[in-house]
Parts: C-alpha cells; structure tokens; sequence
C-alpha cells in the first residue's frame, strides 16, 4: 500500500507523486495531508516547524481532519477525534490514497456513535482534491460537524486578501459568535477567528507577495473557517512558531455555524475539497 516510515518523525505517511513532479505527504496519523508541492515547485501547504509528531496530539499545519465536531460545537474535545486517530490505508496509487476510520462508538463515552469516515486524497500536477465521506454504522441517527482544517503557506499574511466571502455573513469567533457581514475582501491585519455562513463553492486566495492564487472549490460544506491566530495567540500555542502566523492562513471548508449534520442509520455524507494553484 506503499506506507513508508517518515524519517524525521517515525510515522507512517503515503508518499503521493505525479510524473510531472508534483508531490504530497499524508500521515496515517489524523489521515492528515502535510504538504503538497506542485508541479511547478510551488509548496501550498503550511507546516509548522514546531509541530509535534507524536499521537494522539494532531499535526499542527497541512491538513487536520476535525470530525465529528468542528471547534467547540458540541461535548467533545476542540475540533474532534479523528485527528487524533490512526487510519488504515484501504487503497492506493502513486498519485492517490483512500484512509478509513473505523470507529466503534466506544473511542469517547461523548460520543457513543459507530460510524466510518474514509478520506481521500488524489494530486495532480497543480491541484489536490480531498474527499470525505461519513456513513453511519450505528442504529441510532448520528450528529456531526467537521473541517478540512487547511492551512496554506503564504509570502507574507499583509500581502494576501482572500476573495469570494464579499456580502457573506460570518459569526466572530473572537466576540463571542456575534453576526456580522463581510465587506470587500478579507485582508489579514489583526488576528481572525471566524465562520463564514453558506458561502459560495469558489473562495481564492490572492498572495501579491508570491505573485500566485490558490482557488479553494468545494463541496458539501456549507460553511467556511477562515483563521490567522496573530501574534498573541501564536505565543501561546506550544506547537507553533511565535513569527509563524506571518507565512500561513487556514480556509477551511466545514460543516459548522450553519448547523449539524444529522445522519440516519446507514446513511452517508460527502464534502470534498479542491486545490488549485495559478499565476496571477
Ligand atoms: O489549536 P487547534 O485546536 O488546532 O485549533 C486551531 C484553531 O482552529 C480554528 O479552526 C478555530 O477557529 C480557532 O479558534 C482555533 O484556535
């Protein structure tokens, strides 16, 4: 299934390439994607330095798969248990990978669902599609939010706007959920904590600095997280560099303040996510 051990970490990770030289890492561990480089050398993806490789703490940066809960929004810990997990490869090629969770019901008494959440990754020479799929196996209905929590690399986080959100509500995580509405493009100057509601499918990120855009299509989510945690709240995360917040911005497509998804028994839920780098 070509798992391989990280040599830096001990982990195991699926290495993805394409023939034309694009390439991404993605950990068993939180089924996370850690980095994805284009065919045309461009890295897109955020990783921190001061990650710690060590489960069940999630990697910081890359990919986090925050399921069954996004953030607080329910019993569980922040952002869920499957980033916290291992998954087993079920599936692969050199340039694609299918992870499956399988879990019991008895992972957290909070949460006493059996269900199954396969993610998966395809590359291509500039572009990464994700895909997530939660069937649940129980015999009760089951409730759940979630996130790709993506954090992208970018030149520098004053250069960047983020376009598509214009006139999209979004909740302010940082006053405490109040509503307010989003005026031209978000532009990074402060830190930024918010979820932005039932957005449109297309949200680009305009790096000046780099020159580049990255455009985000999704699907099945309805929400989006858009998140720079500044400098005070960088200080204070272990697992993040103090100047880090400079060179990264997380979009994250979700299922959160516009409400839970509730599955019934035997029922399925996808959301997908595209990348796509171009030259601005
Ligand atoms: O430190 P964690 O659990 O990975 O969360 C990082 C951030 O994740 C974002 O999705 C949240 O909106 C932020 O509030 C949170 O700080």
């Amino acid at each position: 299934m070509g798992i391989v051990k990280d040599d830096a970490h001990g982990l195991d990770k699926v290495v993805l390439k394409t023939p034309q030289g694009a390439s991404s890492e993605v950990f068993l561990h939180g089924a996370h994607v850690t980095s994805f480089k284009t065919a045309s050398g461009k890295d897109v993806m955020f990783l921190s330095k001061e990650s710690v490789f060590k489960p069940p703490k999630a990697i910081r940066g890359g990919v986090p798969v925050c399921f069954p809960q996004f953030g607080q929004l329910g019993p569980l810990g922040q952002h869920g248990f499957a980033r916290n997990t291992a998954f087993e490869v079920v599936e692969s090629s050199d340039s694609s990978v299918t992870l499956l969770l399988k879990a019991s019901g008895r992972e957290d008494e909070r949460y006493p669902h059996p269900f199954e959440l396969r993610v998966s990754v395809k590359l291509e020479d500039e572009a990464l599609t994700q895909e997530m799929t939660a069937t649940n196996t129980g015999d009760k209905p089951m409730d759940f939010t979630c996130a790709l929590h993506t954090y992208f690399s970018v030149s520098s986080i004053e250069k960047v706007h983020v376009e598509g959100l214009d006139g999209v509500g979004y909740t302010d995580s940082l006053q405490g959920g109040k509503p307010l509405t989003q005026d031209g493009p978000v532009v990074f100057r402060q830190e930024v904590d918010r979820i932005y509601l039932a957005t449109p499918d297309t949200i680009k990120i305009v790096d000046e600095g780099a020159g580049s855009c990255v455009e985000i299509t999704k699907t099945g989510f309805p929400d989006a997280v858009v998140w720079n945690p500044w400098i005070d709240k960088s200080k204070a995360m272990g697992d993040f560099g103090d100047d880090e917040y400079q060179v990264m911005l997380c979009i994250e497509p979700a299922v959160a303040g516009s409400g839970a998804v509730t599955l019934a028994p035997g029922k399925r839920w996808t959301g997908t996510q595209s990348l796509a780098l171009s030259n601005l």
